[in-house]
């Protein structure tokens, strides 16, 4: 789906191009950048000065034009930070009013969303009673039985606290992977939550995009260190497990070579996607020896990209799979690293954490 958007207000201006195919585009963005303003102009929500969105090359806002396509009739499905549901309905009132919604002649079927977001125990519920994961749930589900266009989804996490959060993840890595094939956007500023469930990364500033593409590649772009922030950047890479051992450790391989992580709960034969930090990847010239750290992994360097300060960002080929390492100017200096050279990246065990491991 292609979306082109252009809205100003006085002292803030959207504008660009976007493109978000099935699966989850995540908008990533310092506060500020423009994030929520993009999904609410999308829905239909704002009044700008000047106005202009057209989705598959359909004008739906033209404030020159005074043409402002209702909400209602814009067909996307919203959830945001507050689940917003109506709290003198129940759970299964709430969910019809989302097939209200629906388009005549489109249905999205209400077993398998109910399915899907395992609402078949909570459908008698009042909003009263549920947790914030079970709310967030009801309203997603309530969104897609209006059979959307796409998915909006604004900070659906962001007022869950981690336990909440965890709980509801899985549900959103269904929700991307599974038959229903539908355009996601999704806001957030939480960059574990992001490299978990995102297919695209879009990073937005100042109201424009500043970069855009497959997840992993943005990620492990040296360029969108500053974009992403230096502690969070961090490349993303899929790994297989392979084998759960004695003293509570897993052993995932990935192209380049094994990784032995603590924590992974997912079966053996599980491809899973995995943050490595750039600020957690060490290079070594020769292979270290009498060190604490497990993973020691055959590298060549494809990328230096100096920061602004004193710190550099390495791009690693490691049997085809990139990794980003951020170390500093001087050790790039001492080491005498550059492009083409064949070094060690060398991690610690305990820099995954659970949260930066998802399918
Ligand atoms: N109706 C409006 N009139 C004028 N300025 C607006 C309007 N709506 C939003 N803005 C401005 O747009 C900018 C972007 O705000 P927005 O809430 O979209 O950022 P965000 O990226 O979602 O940030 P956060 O992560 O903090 O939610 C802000 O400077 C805000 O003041």
């Amino acid at each position: 789906m292609k979306l082109r958007l252009k809205h100003k207000f006085a002292g803030f201006t959207l504008d660009l191009d976007l493109e978000a195919g099935s699966g989850i585009t995540a908008l990533f963005g310092r506060s500020g950048a423009g994030k929520s303003t993009i999904i609410n102009a999308i829905a239909g929500l704002l009044r700008p000065d000047e106005g202009y969105l057209e989705v598959d090359g359909t004008v739906l806002m033209d404030t020159t034009r005074g043409l402002h396509m209702p909400p209602h009739k814009r067909r996307f499905g919203t959830v945001f930070q507050d689940a917003r549901l109506f709290a003198h309905l129940t759970v299964a009132q709430n969910l019809d009013f989302g097939t209200r919604y629906a388009p005549r002649g489109t249905s999205v079927p209400r077993a398998e969303v109910i399915d899907l977001l395992g609402l078949a125990g909570l459908l008698d519920r009042a909003p009263n009673t549920l947790s914030g994961g079970e709310k967030q749930r009801t309203a997603l589900g309530r969104a897609l039985l209006s059979a959307p266009r796409m998915l909006l989804m604004d900070e659906p996490l962001a007022s869950l606290d981690s336990a909440r959060k965890h709980e509801i993840l899985p549900y959103l890595e269904h929700l991307r992977d599974g038959p229903l094939n539908l355009p996601i956007l999704y806001v957030s500023h939480a960059v574990d939550e992001i490299t978990r469930l995102a297919d695209t990364l879009i990073v937005i500033k100042k109201g424009h995009i500043a970069a855009q593409g497959p997840l992993r590649d943005v990620m492990s772009d040296p360029a969108a260190v500053p974009l992403i922030g230096v502690r969070e950047a961090g490349s993303v890479i899929e790994a297989t497990v392979q084998s759960h051992d004695a003293d509570g450790l897993s052993t995932l391989r990935l192209r380049g070579g094994n990784l032995v992580l603590p924590g992974v709960m997912a079966a053996v034969g599980t491809t899973l996607r995995l943050r490595i930090k750039a600020q957690d990847v060490m290079i070594a010239r020769t292979r270290p020896e009498g060190i604490s750290a497990l993973n020691i992994l055959a590298a060549r360097i494809i990328g230096i990209h100096a920061g602004a300060g004193p710190g550099a960002a390495v791009t690693l080929d490691v049997g085809g799979e990139q990794i980003l390492a951020r170390i500093t100017g001087r050790a790039v200096s001492a080491l005498g690293l550059e492009v083409g050279t064949s070094c060690f990246a060398v991690l610690k065990s305990t820099a995954i954490a659970q949260s930066s491991i998802g399918r």
